[in-house]
């Protein structure tokens, strides 16, 4: 009767669905009138019309691109939705399909290993036949360490498999359970034997713990030499299969191989796309599994029901034929109560996603994914000659044969001959050379969002992809909690994501002709994102600096066109802010998002930006620098007590100093100047917005001059210099060009 049932159910919240649709319509309406608006002065005798048309254009233009971006926003709002997964109809064991895992890792001294073993353990736990789990390493940093690491990893895996299955035990990252509270043990808190193994396998994984520490050790007394090597060695593939399982009889593991695939300087690699493309070949020809995890070596499985989860959407007769990948949201085991960075990226995993669940599919978001491994075959066909089929995905025969060979628990080298000589020639650089990889074949090339490429162009293919969002987290992350780390990241995010929207597919035309609107239009959102910098610059300078030379933009308080320009701001700020609290977070939650939004425009959205226009002339070549990962005590503490920690480079603090000054020296003179001439009601808005970015921003003037911690805004010279240089400049510039103009 369980086969007749469906594994998934999709549900539509219909209020809220009504809800966004009234509000897109309110909002739309407002926003026309503020267009109407805007546009009457052109046809206003430019004789008698009072502010001059150059900071009217700027502040238009502002608002031009601000409701441009609101209006693909209104894409993930259509028709959001959510889904139950129903994992005991799932077949028997014996016919569950094959599931590799791969797992990336690129440095570590910004990785520690310790974490990066623990996501391997806790991969290698999860709920699924271990003889048909097979789990792949990616090492892009040719460490020795990391290869030693897995080898203590899969001796202290013997005893921590077994512990976790007897006792059922929900946490299977080691150093995430021992470090929640003790009284974690289910049906077997009251059972002595329950306890005494416990201890006994916390003692080892402290003995692992000091393994890895000796690995690392001996490493670094002989000369530590992998950041040299890491960009230049040979392939090095290894199985591990320690034989240690003599104290334990008859614990089966899941096959566990390291991979490093070859690095040469002259030699692109392509960061993690490269790496898992590497990953992706080599496990073709050893398990070839149907479906894939991949994680980053800074997720781990917070919960080992994921794989049965996501087989109910990829095994489901109706879903199934045309789905690409199943998106666990990513998720964060270190997000204070008001997280002031947004390091959850709130709106990206608890309302985007499903918005775009509602259309063809969320965004694959680099890890915590099950992908098909069929949609990253390409156009690849099966009456393909050999020939053809070479040039498209190289020359590896065995390779070529996987295609045809849809991985069953029998194709799996099952006596574990490892085709050795064929995975060496898999990973080499000279492989890819004349092929599509990475053009058609596997994950894309040709930027840092490697995730947010591969999953476009598969949703354009046809393909779809779906959000499973149980309540209990399936995978749990490490998140950038300091403003350095974040806008770094942000940086590099917005150049992937903006070079995309500037290439040639750029989703608003290359997207519709290939699949719903709505859903290019999401897509559009994000790599348009980034332009939100021309208008917070614009917003956060002119308007500011008009009042200063009493220059009104906005009607008057007694102009009836006031209120639109009322109800604009705090439609949006109230949508928002439902949002926010409808998900979970807290008032403050709210200002926060508010404030690292305006840091962020102001800054990394703007190198973003500028990096892909630099990339796209050619004076640029983009870079992927891994976060940092190793946790700092200090950084820790400030985020938790929701204090910034401003210790980042002057190119992000300059133009956020900068931008205050302006805001508080134009504020002072714009009251003194309103109170001088008594108009006020036509400077209401001007100085409102002022004063509501000021206030939003405290806390920029508070690590400014009045926080004394090492997190402050260092007061150096060279930052007071170069921010008042700007700052004056600007007003120079502009204060001198308004009046004119
Ligand atoms: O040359 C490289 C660079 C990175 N990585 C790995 O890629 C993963 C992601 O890198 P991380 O430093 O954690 O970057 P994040 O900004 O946190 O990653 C987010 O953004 C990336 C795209 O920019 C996606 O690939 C990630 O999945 C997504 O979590 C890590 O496991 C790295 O080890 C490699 O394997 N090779
Ligand atoms: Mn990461």
């Amino acid at each position: 009767m369980g086969e007749t049932l469906p594994l998934s159910l999709s549900h539509v919240n219909k209020s809220l669905v009504l809800t966004n649709r009234l509000y897109m319509l309110l909002h739309f309406t407002a926003l026309s009138f503020l267009v109407y608006y805007r546009l009457c002065f052109f046809f206003q005798d430019p004789q008698t019309r009072e502010p001059p048309l150059f900071p009217w254009l700027l502040v238009f233009a502002s608002e031009i691109i601000l409701s441009f971006i609101w209006i693909l926003h209104q894409a993930f709002r259509w028709h959001p939705i959510s889904r139950t997964v129903f994992p005991e109809r799932l077949p028997q064991d014996d016919n569950l399909p094959l599931l590799d895992v791969f797992i990336c890792t690129a440095d570590p001294t910004k990785e520690p290993t310790l974490d990066v073993m623990n996501t391997l353990l806790s991969a290698m736990a999860l709920d699924y036949p271990p003889e048909k789990l097979h789990l792949y390493v990616s090492d892009d940093g040719g460490s020795p360490v990391t290869l030693n690491a897995m080898k203590e990893a899969w001796k202290f895996a013997s005893w921590w498999l077994p512990f976790c299955t007897r006792y059922k035990i929900e946490c299977r990252c080691p150093k995430a359970y021992f470090s929640i509270s003790e009284n974690e043990g289910g049906d077997f808190d009251g059972s002595f034997e329950f306890h005494a193994d416990k201890k006994m396998i916390k003692e080892k994984y402290e003995d692992f713990e000091e393994d890895i520490k000796r690995v690392k050790e001996n490493q670094d007394n002989s000369g530590d030499i992998t950041g040299k090597i890491g960009q230049n060695h040979p392939p090095i593939i290894e199985v591990i299969q320690e034989n240690s399982s003599c104290e334990i009889e008859q614990v089966k593991l899941p096959f566990l191989v390291y991979v490093s695939r070859e690095k040469k300087p002259s030699h692109p690699h392509h960061f993690k796309a490269g790496a898992l493309n590497a990953l992706y070949r080599v496990s073709a020809v050893i398990s070839n599994a149907p479906y894939i995890l991949v994680l980053d070596c800074d997720m781990f499985c917070n919960s080992p029901a994921s794989a049965r989860q996501a087989l109910c959407f990829h095994l489901n007769p109706e879903t199934s034929p045309s789905l690409a990948f199943v998106q666990f949201p990513q998720k964060y085991h270190n997000i204070s109560k008001n997280d002031i960075y947004d390091s959850q990226h709130r709106s990206a995993y608890k309302v985007l996603w499903q918005g775009m669940d509602g259309l063809m599919g969320p965004v694959l978001s680099g890890t915590g994914f099950y992908i098909k491994r069929e949609s990253l075959y390409g156009n690849y066909k099966i009456k393909d000659t050999d020939l053809e089929l070479q040039q498209y995905v190289g020359t590896s025969n065995e390779f070529i044969k996987s295609l045809n060979q849809k991985g069953t628990a029998d194709s799996v080298t099952v006596g574990r001959t490892f085709p050795e000589e064929e995975t060496l020639l898999l990973a080499s650089c000279n492989y890819e050379i004349g092929t599509k990889w990475g053009k058609e074949v596997g994950f894309l090339y040709g930027t840092v969002c490697e995730d947010f490429h591969t999953g476009f162009i598969l949703n354009c293919k046809g393909w779809n992809s779906v959000l499973c969002d149980p309540p209990q987290p399936q995978f749990l992350g490490n998140s950038t909690t300091n403003l350095n780390d974040l806008l770094v990241q942000g940086t590099r995010w917005f150049c992937g994501l903006f070079d995309i929207g500037l290439s040639r597919l750029c989703p608003l035309i290359f997207g519709p002709l290939r699949m719903s609107l709505l859903q290019s239009l999401c897509y559009a959102e994000l790599t348009y994102f980034p332009l939100y910098c021309l208008p917070l610059w614009c917003l956060a300078i002119v308007p500011q600096l008009c009042l200063l030379n009493g220059i009104p933009l906005y009607p008057k308080v007694s102009d009836p066109f006031f209120f639109i320009f009322l109800f604009i701001p705090l439609s949006a700020l109230t949508k928002h802010l439902v949002e926010v609290l409808s998900t979970g977070g807290t008032f403050r939650k709210w200002i926060n998002e508010q404030r690292i939004w305006m840091i962020e425009s102001i800054t990394s959205h703007l190198y973003g930006c500028l990096d892909a226009l630099l990339k796209k002339c050619g004076l640029k070549e983009a870079s992927f620098l891994p976060t940092n990962k190793v946790e700092d005590e200090e950084q820790t503490r400030l985020y938790q007590m929701d204090k910034y920690d401003f210790r980042t480079s002057n190119m992000f603090l300059v133009p956020m100093v900068a931008v205050i000054t302006i805001n508080i020296s134009c504020f002072i003179g714009g009251i003194y100047k309103v109170l001088s001439v008594g108009n006020w009601d036509q400077m209401f808005i001007q100085l409102f917005l002022t004063a509501y970015i000021i206030v939003v921003n405290y806390p920029i003037i508070e690590g400014l001059v009045i926080r004394k911690d090492v997190g402050r805004i260092y007061p150096s010279l060279a930052l007071l210099l170069t921010s008042n240089i700007l700052a004056t400049t600007i007003t120079c510039t502009l204060y001198s060009v308004l009046r004119k103009v």
